[in-house]
């Protein structure tokens, strides 16, 4: 079994067909994207994945373990597309408190928070109220609460949005050394020069999974020159 398997998964809202038999699924050390256009269903999906939401039909396995299930939340760090964040609070306070939900003792909470604002470049602000943070800082903080408990499953919301391109390159040099320590990332995205630095992609459009391969198999199968061509054959635009 793979590390992420997503299996016939089916979901509705009311009348309207979000997510519609999607397969795939995600070798553990992997960075995978789920790229599809606004609506295309990825929130759904992830928050299927992380058991906010349970689909109508079909089951998510992570590390072997049905979704929903305490071990998956302990071992999924989850960023969010909006962030979560208490905007009167220092980001220290804010880590405390994620930190406590996970259980962390104080003296490896104490280390933690400031081993995950360095990795996020914002140890220089930690008892700044979030409030006064830019927006691509309050998305860095966020990402560093996902980071806080260590965990082998990332699962990121558009966690570049807002952000500028020098951080956007900072921000995956931090995925790819997450991944060299055999984390697992699962990111959604419209952005697709983004898509190119995954290993493996899900192009989803309607609900509807429509290719799953490496950057360089999509491109050879629909003979594009980019991702955003292979997407535009595969939606049957081209
Ligand atoms: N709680 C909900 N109730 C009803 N409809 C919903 C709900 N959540 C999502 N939808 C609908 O499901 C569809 C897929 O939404 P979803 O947020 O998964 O897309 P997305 O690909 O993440 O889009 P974006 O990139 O804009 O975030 C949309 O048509 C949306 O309106």
């Amino acid at each position: 079994m793979s590390f992420v398997e997503v299996r016939n998964v089916s979901h509705s809202f009311g009348s309207e067909n979000v997510l519609n038999q999607i397969q795939l699924s995600v070798e553990k050390g992997k960075i995978f994207g789920l790229l599809g256009p606004s609506g295309a269903g990825k929130t759904t999906l992830v928050n299927m994945m992380i058991g906010i939401l349970t689909p109508n039909r079909g089951e998510i396995y992570i590390d072997s373990k049905k979704v929903p299930s305490f071990d998956v939340i302990d071992m999924t760090g989850y960023m969010a597309q909006s962030d979560a964040l208490y905007q009167e609070l220092t980001a220290r306070e804010n880590l405390e408190f994620i930190g406590s939900i996970y259980g962390l003792k104080s003296s490896d909470l104490k280390k933690r928070i400031n081993a995950v604002m360095e990795t996020v470049n914002l140890i220089d602000h930690l008892d700044k109220p979030v409030e006064k943070y830019s927006g691509g800082m309050k998305r860095r903080l966020s990402l560093a609460t996902a980071l806080l408990h260590e965990p082998k499953l990332l699962i990121l919301d558009e966690p570049t949005v807002g952000i500028d391109p020098v951080l956007r390159k900072e921000i995956w040099d931090e995925f790819r050394n997450l991944q060299r320590n055999g984390i697992t990332i699962i990111v959604t995205t419209h952005v697709m020069d983004e898509a190119e630095k995954c290993d493996e992609l899900g192009l989803l459009r309607d609900g509807v999974l429509m290719a799953q391969g490496s950057p360089s198999e999509l491109k050879e199968e629909y003979q594009s020159d980019s991702i955003e061509d292979v997407f535009l054959s595969v939606g049957g635009v081209k």
